[in-house]
This record gives structure tokens, C-alpha cells and sequence, in this order.
């Protein structure tokens, strides 16, 4: 596949881990309404191939989307107390520009970036905290109905609902990834919910390369690392994308410290964070508060 890959939201969280990991492995077109700094742009990456632009405006995004092959789309509000204005505009009339474009250009894969909060309302009183708990077998699988518990859960299945409706009607491949809780060299510390459902930066990196190469027609999957605790499958992404992730929140304690020392997490294989350097983390979206009740340690 040597056609450029479009990352929207390229400067965040999850954008970032993705270049950190796979940054060299594609041609790129990085966009996001804020300008990249240079220490989280690819070397490679000319200038010609950074688009600062909102995803609301369909000319800039089509000019972005010209002879691309394939789309992750991660721009958009990403809290779960996003108020309604901000999700309709960010997250689903965004999104919906992004795929119409996509689509007319002839895009071959598109991966969507779905949350955790589009199914939030499974995590009902009788079920928690033992869900979050190894012992626990109730396993969501991707083909239950969206149960949304917040808003921004409420936009996130209306993007998958858009990734349907295009690839029914235009046949453009579309998996909606059900991103977990990512979270940079250890997962979310004392946090029973984040830590079943944490994605490492490796894992990310390597769960969208998936994305970008497997052939599928319409999935949706959970984007979470191979955690002992867990209430999602994730036996989807393994079969429709070859996805393999490396970490497990259970190689760390509960406060988020690696339980065999010098071995990183994942067994031997070394430092969850083995991203490439040069890239930062910076600051999530300056235009978004950051949510209140929302460990940000380490993301
Ligand atoms: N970080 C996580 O653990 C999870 C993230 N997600 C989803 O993944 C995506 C990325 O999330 P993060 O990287 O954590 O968020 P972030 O806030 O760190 O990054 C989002 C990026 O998108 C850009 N952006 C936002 N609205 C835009 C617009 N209208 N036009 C152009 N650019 C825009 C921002 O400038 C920012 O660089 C979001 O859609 C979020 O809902 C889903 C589940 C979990
Ligand atoms: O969709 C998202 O989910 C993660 C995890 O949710 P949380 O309620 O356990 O914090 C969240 O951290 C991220 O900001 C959000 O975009």
C-alpha cells in the first residue's frame, strides 16, 4: 500500500502514539486544527503534507484527502463530558465530513476512532466493580447494540453508524476501533476501569498498522491491550485484523509500577513506551478543558 495515509488529529494523544510507533512506516498527510511542532511530525514528513485545518471544513479536508488510500480519524472532542454543541460539531458532523470525503476520493480503508463510552451504559450498578476484575467472564464483543452513558459515548456511535452507512453505500472498508484507556509506560494507576481496559502505546501503534493493512469490509473492535482483567473481547480485532498486542496491565501492581523489574511490561520484550524518539507527548487539545474526573497521568 504506497498511497498516503491521512491522520486527523495527528497532534494528540493517540495520534502521537501512532507516529511514535509506525511514523516511519507510511507516507503521511498529518492534519489538525492546531500546528504540529516539529518534535511531533515524522522525519520525512514535509511540509506539503501537514494540514492545519478544522475537519468541519470540507473544502480544507478534501484538499487534505486528495490521492490518499487510507484514513485514521482521530480529531475530535475526545471527553466524556463534552457538552452536546461540541460533540455535534467535532465529533459527528466532523466525522461525517471526513468520511463523505473519503469516500468521494476513493479511499480504500478507513479506521474510526470509537470509544469505550459508546457501550459506557453495559457498566450497569450490578455489574461493577466485578467486571473490571480477572475473574470476571462477562465480555462485550462488538456486536452488541451501542449503549452509550454520556453525550460524547452518544457522538462516538453515530460515527460508527457513519462508518456503516459509507461502507453499505460507497464500499470504502471501515473498522470503528472502541478505544479503551490509552495510556503512555504503565497503565492508569489505582484505577480498576482503566486498567481493564488499558491500550499501551505499542499496542496502539500496532492495532491501527493493522487497520491500515488488513482487508476487511465493515468491523467494529475493541482497541484494548491483552489485559487479564478486561470485559471486552478483543478475539474481533485478533481474527478481522491480525491484531496481536504485546502488554497486559496485569505485568504492572495497581499502582502502575512493572512487577518484574528490568523486564518492562509484556514479558521480556522490553519498555511498553519503545516508541520512537523525537516525537513528544505534548499537551492534549488546548480548545478542550481537560475532564475533571479523567486521569491524565501518563497519557
Ligand atoms: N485517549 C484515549 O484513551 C481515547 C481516545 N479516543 C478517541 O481517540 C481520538 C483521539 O483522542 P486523543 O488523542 O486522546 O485526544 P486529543 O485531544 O489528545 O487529540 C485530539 C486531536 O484532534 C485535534 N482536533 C480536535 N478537534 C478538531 C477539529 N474539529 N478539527 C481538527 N482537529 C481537531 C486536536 O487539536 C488534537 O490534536 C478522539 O476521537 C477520542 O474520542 C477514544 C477512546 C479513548
Ligand atoms: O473515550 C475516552 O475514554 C478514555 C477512558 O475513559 P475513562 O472514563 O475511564 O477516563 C478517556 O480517558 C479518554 O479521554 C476518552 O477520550
Amino acid at each position: 500500500m504506497d498511497e498516503p495515509v491521512l491522520l486527523t488529529g495527528a497532534g494528540g494523544r493517540v495520534g502521537q502514539a501512532i507516529l511514535r510507533g509506525i511514523g516511519d512506516d507510511y507516507e503521511w498527510r498529518l492534519l489538525d486544527r492546531e500546528p504540529l511542532p516539529a518534535a511531533k511530525v515524522p522525519t520525512g514528513v514535509t511540509d506539503a503534507d501537514r494540514y492545519v485545518a478544522d475537519i468541519t471544513d470540507a473544502s480544507a479536508v478534501r484538499e487534505a484527502m486528495a490521492g490518499v488510500g487510507s484514513v485514521i480519524h482521530l480529531a475530535g472532542d475526545p471527553r466524556k463530558t463534552a457538552p452536546w454543541d461540541s460533540v455535534i460539531r467535532n465529533n459527528i458532523d466532523g466525522t461525517q465530513v471526513v468520511m463523505r470525503a473519503a469516500a468521494d476520493a476513493g479511499v480504500e480503508r478507513f479506521a474510526f476512532a470509537s470509544s469505550n463510552h459508546a457501550v459506557g451504559g453495559y457498566e450497569t450498578e450490578e455489574r461493577t466493580p466485578d467486571l473490571y476484575r480477572t475473574d470476571d467472564d462477562y465480555r462485550l464483543d462488538g456486536t452488541e447494540l451501542p449503549r452509550p452513558g454520556n453525550l460524547y459515548g452518544v457522538s462516538k456511535a453515530t460515527g460508527e453508524a457513519l462508518g456503516r452507512f459509507y461502507h453499505d453505500e460507497f464500499g470504502m472498508s471501515v473498522v470503528c476501533v472502541r478505544i479503551g484507556n490509552l495510556t503512555k509506560d504503565h497503565p492508569p494507576r489505582e484505577y480498576e476501569r482503566g486498567q481493564a481496559m488499558w491500550l499501551s502505546h505499542r499496542d496502539c501503534a500496532h492495532l491501527f498498522d493493522r487497520c491500515l493493512q488488513a482487508d476487511y469490509g465493515y468491523e467494529i473492535v475493541y482497541g484494548i491491550s491483552n489485559n487479564d482483567r478486561r470485559y471486552y473481547s478483543i478475539e474481533r480485532a485478533r481474527e478481522a485484523l491480525g491484531y496481536d498486542p504485546a502488554d497486559n496491565s496485569a505485568d504492572y501492581t495497581f499502582e502502575g509500577e512493572p512487577k518484574t523489574e528490568g523486564s518492562g511490561a509484556g514479558g521480556g520484550d522490553g519498555p511498553a513506551d519503545d516508541g520512537e524518539a523525537g516525537l513528544d507527548d505534548g499537551p492534549a487539545d488546548p480548545n478542550f478543558p481537560t475532564d475533571p474526573d479523567t486521569p491524565t497521568d501518563g497519557a
